[in-house]
């Protein structure tokens, strides 16, 4: 039987509807003319004539609107009726819904006013508003409330970013069960050797397990967007190595920053020689403050990750620093390499165990990467999860 479309308009509403019939969909997502439109939105905002709703392509509005999916996300994400779930970027409500049946209560970041109004009326509809707790805001700027899950489709632009805060955000929680681009997914899931392998991978799997659940399809989605995308689950690690986390993602964020050169190439550039002596002599000169018991700054100094901001700072202390000097340091570098027998390997194929025992090296021998690494700070307090990230 071909379904045919009532001409009347589709209201908001309809946005909520669930069929399983992938054929239904598309010739819902037809008849509401949720449509692209270009020539006269230079901003690509997704338009919904009839029913004056635009869904912002730039705040990632795909809803996902195939109940079996929905479903499948609800059983893999384990919810106890107990537990209190975190949902990113909740929409019209089509997975809060869900989230709300199979959980004791529900809290929703969403930073659009309209579907935070469209959300608060539907779950009171069915009577359920008590369970849910609605955030307005911007999820990275939002403090979260404290949770036992996330389960969420989040708006594809603050993947990495969010993933960086969950899991180095000083959050404690089971599992984030998130619907990500396919390409991000893969990523995520990538192993040493791979090619997509990359610091977003290693930074997570540091602190994180990462499962691939299952493919959805763009078509699955109102409307329909480019890319495919794919459901994952990551679970926090109840044991993480015992390493700084801040000097951990700058040491990855100079490894990876050329992922396919062999380290001896990416460490002997001049550049960072300098940036590693002047990070060397700082964390030198504070241990020896701290001894004293003197109270330092360190706002002349910047972090380090930030190559931008460095450049000055660098070219006044490379001026300052003899020839000499530079070359002791970098062949002590070099040295630490060869000793481990990095020099010749490619970061994205090397092990989490590997970068960790480089990095040990360094550090055993005075070379940091992060500046505010003090003698005792081990207990990772206030991890700067945004260099975990990659943009
Ligand atoms: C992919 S849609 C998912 C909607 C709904 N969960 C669903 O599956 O149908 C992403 C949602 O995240 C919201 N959003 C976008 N950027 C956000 C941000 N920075 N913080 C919180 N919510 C955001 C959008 O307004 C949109 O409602």
């Amino acid at each position: 039987m071909v379904f045919k479309p009532k001409s009347t308009p589709l209201y908001l509403s309809g946005l909520f509807f669930f069929r399983n019939s992938k054929r239904f969909l598309r010739t819902i997502s037809t008849h509401c003319s949720a449509k692209y439109d270009e020539e006269n939105d230079s901003n690509h905002e997704f338009r919904n004539q009839q029913h004056h709703l635009y869904l912002y392509k730039s705040k990632g509005q795909h809803l996902l609107t195939n109940t079996r999916i929905l479903d499948a996300i609800i059983r893999r994400s384990n919810i106890a009726p107990t537990d209190t779930v975190l949902e990113i970027g909740p929409g019209t409500g089509n997975l809060t819904v869900k989230l709300l049946e199979a959980a004791e209560k529900v809290v929703a970041v969403e930073i659009d006013r309209r579907m935070v109004d469209v959300l608060h009326k539907r779950i009171s509809d069915i009577g359920l508003q008590d369970r849910l707790h609605v955030i307005c805001n911007d999820a990275m700027k939002a403090e979260f409330p404290r949770f036992d899950l996330v389960v969420a489709n989040i708006p594809y632009g603050i993947s990495s970013p969010l993933i960086a805060k969950l899991v180095y955000g000083g959050n404690s929680f089971r599992s984030a069960t998130l619907l990500l681009q396919k390409e991000f997914a893969r990523r995520l899931l990538a192993k040493p050797g791979d090619s997509e392998f990359n610091r977003l991978a290693v930074n997570v799997k540091l602190v994180a397990d990462v499962e691939f659940v299952m493919d959805v399809s763009k078509r699955e989605f109102l409307p329909c967007p480019k890319v495919d995308s794919s459901v994952v689950i990551i679970r926090p690690k109840n044991e993480i190595p015992d390493v700084n986390l801040n000097e951990w993602c700058a040491f990855t964020r100079t490894c990876f920053s050329k992922k396919n050169k062999t380290l001896g190439a990416t460490f002997k550039q001049k550049k960072k020689v300098i940036q590693l002596l002047k990070l060397a002599e700082t964390t030198c000169s504070m241990r020896e403050n701290a001894l004293v018991g003197h109270n330092y700054e360190c706002d002349e100094y910047n972090d380090g990750n930030n190559e931008e901001e460095d450049t000055n700072g660098e070219d006044s202390f490379a001026s300052s620093t003899s020839d000499l000097e530079l070359n002791l340091f970098k062949e002590k570098i070099v040295g630490i390499l060869k000793k481990g027998g990095f020099e010749d390997k490619r970061p994205s194929k090397l092990s989490n165990e590997e970068l960790l025992h480089l990095l040990s090296l360094f550090n055993q021998a005075g070379i940091y990467f992060h500046d505010h690494v003090k003698p005792n700070d081990s207990n990772n307090a206030n991890v700067d999860f945004a260099a975990a990230y990659v943009s």
